[in-house]
């Protein structure tokens, strides 16, 4: 047995560990017009793992590289949705290793759809949709579950109907007032289910609809305003969501000054800058959710 470390002044705090990034594909091809499912899957596990740390001791050890193997072959059998992909994985894990009292497994969903051709789409070429990414992070303690699904890089931009005016005027202000101004951002979202035994492709599709519609339909005085009935919407359809995080970069969209060239700019050409960006987040929860801050102690990037 390797030395045991100890110190006077240090202790192991909070632990986890397991395989980042496992890439797995899988094709359905029992009939001609396959199905292909594409998934960034990364296993946490967490439990009686100090001796590890402290003594070198790795007979409690799932090797990251087993954890990896294991996203592979429970995947032969079919993976369903991200979150039951998930939800499986930990239930796994958790059973098979009695040390093993909990952990974090997170799965982003990439997009392909059919390649179109003359005659019709295609059966077994995709392309790429776009950037958006569907994301969950399941996690177990003991025997209680946390589902948080979310989506991110779902870029959106209306070319009309927002506003910003009325903001504070002091000093430092030399923002003018816009009444017709382009709103765009990339919707970075996660929801907190309160049950495991969903359609979540069908709440997924729908929670995803209602913030589109809501970016779409609603007239703009700020983007936290926005943000604030996207969020509300999805509570209002959803009652097995108990609260919802946004984190959107306000994407800004400056008028050109044309007069140099002689000419004018009725707010048709516009320059997209990248950086800096307005950062807008916030939660919009119900009213009489029990807070479950276990669920989003490891989702960063949301307030
Ligand atoms: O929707 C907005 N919210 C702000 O807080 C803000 N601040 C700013 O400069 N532009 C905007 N737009």
């Amino acid at each position: 047995m390797p030395d045991t470390t100890t110190s006077d002044i240090a202790v192991l705090g909070e632990n986890q560990y397991g395989k980042a990034e496992v890439r797995l594909v899988r094709i359905e091809r029992e009939t001609p017009r396959h199905e292909i499912t594409d998934f960034n899957v990364s296993s946490q596990l967490r439990g009686d793992l100090d001796a590890i740390h402290t003594d070198g001791d790795n007979a409690h050890c799932v090797a990251t590289d087993s954890q990896k193997n294991t996203v592979y072959s429970l995947a032969r059998g079919g993976v369903g949705t991200p979150e039951e992909f998930a939800l499986r994985l930990g239930e796994h894990f958790t059973s098979t290793y009695d040390w093993i009292s909990g952990g974090r497994w997170e799965i982003e969903k990439y997009s392909w759809v059919r390649i179109p051709t003359g005659a019709g789409e295609h059966d077994h070429s995709f392309v790429k949709s776009g950037t958006e990414v569907r994301t969950v992070v399941v996690q177990r303690d003991g025997e209680d579950v946390f589902v948080v699904a979310g989506l991110q890089d779902l870029t959106v931009l209306k070319s009309t109907a927002s506003e910003f005016v009325g903001f504070t005027r002091d000093t430092y202000t030399t923002l003018a007032e816009a009444t017709d101004r382009i709103l765009a951002t990339d919707v970075k979202a996660r929801w907190r289910y309160t049950r495991t035994d969903l359609d979540f492709d069908a709440v997924f599709d729908d929670v995803r609809r209602l913030m589109l519609e809501q970016f779409a339909t609603q007239h703009s005085y700020a983007l936290q305003q926005t943000l604030y009935q996207m969020g509300v919407a999805v509570l209002e359809a959803h009652p097995e969501i108990a609260e919802i995080k946004f984190s959107m970069p306000n994407k800004h969209h400056f008028l050109v000054d044309l007069s140099p060239f002689g000419q004018d700019n009725p707010n048709v050409v516009f320059f997209a800058a990248d950086r800096p960006y307005g950062l807008i987040e916030a939660t919009v929860q119900r009213k009489d959710a029990t807070p479950e801050p276990r669920a989003w102690a490891t989702v960063t990037g949301f307030c």
